[in-house]
C-alpha cells in the first residue's frame, strides 16, 4: 500500500515577506470549569506571525492546547500556560500568544422582601496575552442596575409643590385630607425619569491573583450602585425598589465615581477601566461617564 504525504500548505514560503499581528480562530466552542460547573465558553485564540516568510501559522496546535480547559478548573494559571503552549507550539514563527474567553455566569439573587428569589446573567470576557514572558489577564464584566435622575426629582418635587399649593392653597389643612392627596394621583402629579443601565468594568488582575475574583467583583459593584435590577419580584419587592430607587439618586457621574472608588478596594485588582451608560428615558441617546485607575 502506498503511503501519501499530506501537503502541508502552511509550512510554505510566504508569496508575500511580511509578518502579521494576529492570526488564529475566533467563536470556538469550548466547555470550561467554574465554581464546579461546567460553562459553554467561546475562545478566540491566536497569535502573531512574527516570521514574515512563513506562508501559515498550525491552526490545529492552538485548538488542541485549548483541550486544558475541559479537564481543569478556569484559572489565572492554567490560562497562562495555555498561552505558553500557543507559543511553544510556534516556536520560530510567533513571539505572542493570544487568547480571548466569553461565557456568561448566572448568580442566584434573592428577592428585596418577599422569599422569592431568581437568576442574573452576568457577560464575563477575558483577554489573555502572552508576549516576551510578559503575562497580561483582564476580566471584563457588565453590570445591569438602575438609576434615576436627581434633577428630574428635584423638577418633579417642584412640580408636587405647586399642586400642593393649588389645591390646599385657600384651604385648611386637615391630616386626613393630606393623606388622602397623597395616595391620590395628585400626589404624586410628576415622576422623575429613570432608567435602565450598564456599567462596564475592565480589570487588571494582580500578577499574585490565581483565582479570578468574579462574584467579588460583580458584588462589590452592585453594592455600590445599590440598585442593581431585580430577578424575582412580588407587589412588596417592587415598592421596596421604588424605595430604594428614591434614595439613591444618580447621574452617570455619580454612579462612575463610586463604582472607581469601590472597585479599587478589591485585593485581586491592579487597575481598570470603567464605562456607565445609562439608557436615558428622557431621550433617544445615552449618558455616559468613563473613569480608570491605575491604568
Ligand atoms: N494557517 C491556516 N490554516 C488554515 C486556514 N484555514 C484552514 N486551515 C487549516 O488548518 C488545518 C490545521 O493546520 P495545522 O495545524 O498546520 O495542521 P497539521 O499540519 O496537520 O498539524 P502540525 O503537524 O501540527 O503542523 C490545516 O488543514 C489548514 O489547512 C488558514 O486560513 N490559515
Amino acid at each position: 500500500m502506498t503511503t501519501l504525504t499530506l501537503p502541508d500548505i502552511a509550512a510554505q514560503a510566504s508569496g508575500q515577506s511580511l509578518p502579521l499581528d494576529w492570526v488564529g480562530m475566533c467563536g470556538i466552542a469550548l466547555p470550561i470549569r467554574l465554581d464546579q460547573h461546567i460553562l459553554h465558553a467561546t475562545a478566540d485564540a491566536g497569535v502573531d506571525l512574527s516570521d514574515g516568510t512563513s506562508r501559515g501559522i498550525h491552526m490545529s496546535r492552538l485548538y488542541l492546547a485549548l483541550a486544558a480547559f475541559k479537564d481543569e478548573a478556569l484559572s489565572v494559571s492554567l490560562i497562562r500556560r495555555v498561552l505558553g503552549q500557543f507559543l511553544d507550539s510556534h516556536q520560530g514563527l510567533s513571539t505572542s500568544a493570544h487568547l480571548t474567553l466569553r461565557f456568561d455566569v448566572l448568580l442566584e439573587r434573592p428577592a428585596l422582601v418577599s422569599s422569592e428569589s431568581g437568576f442574573k446573567r452576568y457577560p464575563l470576557v477575558l483577554e489573555a496575552r502572552l508576549s516576551d514572558e510578559v503575562f497580561h489577564v483582564e476580566l471584563l464584566v457588565d453590570v445591569i442596575y438602575s438609576s434615576t435622575c436627581p434633577c428630574s426629582a428635584a423638577l418633579a418635587r417642584q412640580l408636587i409643590q405647586q399642586q400642593f399649593l393649588t389645591d390646599f392653597g385657600n384651604r385648611g389643612l386637615t391630616h386626613e385630607g393630606v393623606l388622602s392627596w397623597l395616595g391620590s394621583p395628585k400626589g404624586i402629579v410628576a415622576t422623575p425619569h429613570s432608567q435602565r443601565s450598564t456599567a462596564k468594568l475592565r480589570i487588571r488582575l494582580r500578577k499574585e491573583c490565581n483565582a479570578l475574583p468574579i462574584r467579588e467583583l460583580i458584588d462589590q459593584a452592585e453594592a455600590a450602585l445599590g440598585t442593581a435590577v431585580q430577578t424575582a419580584v412580588k407587589r412588596a419587592d417592587e415598592q421596596a425598589f421604588a424605595l430604594a430607587n428614591g434614595q439613591n439618586l444618580m447621574f452617570c457621574e455619580d454612579a462612575a465615581r463610586r463604582l472607581n472608588l469601590a472597585v479599587r478596594e478589591l485585593p485581586a485588582v491592579a487597575g481598570f477601566q470603567l464605562r456607565v451608560e445609562h439608557a436615558e428615558s428622557l431621550h433617544a441617546h445615552d449618558a455616559v461617564a468613563q473613569s480608570q485607575w491605575n491604568w
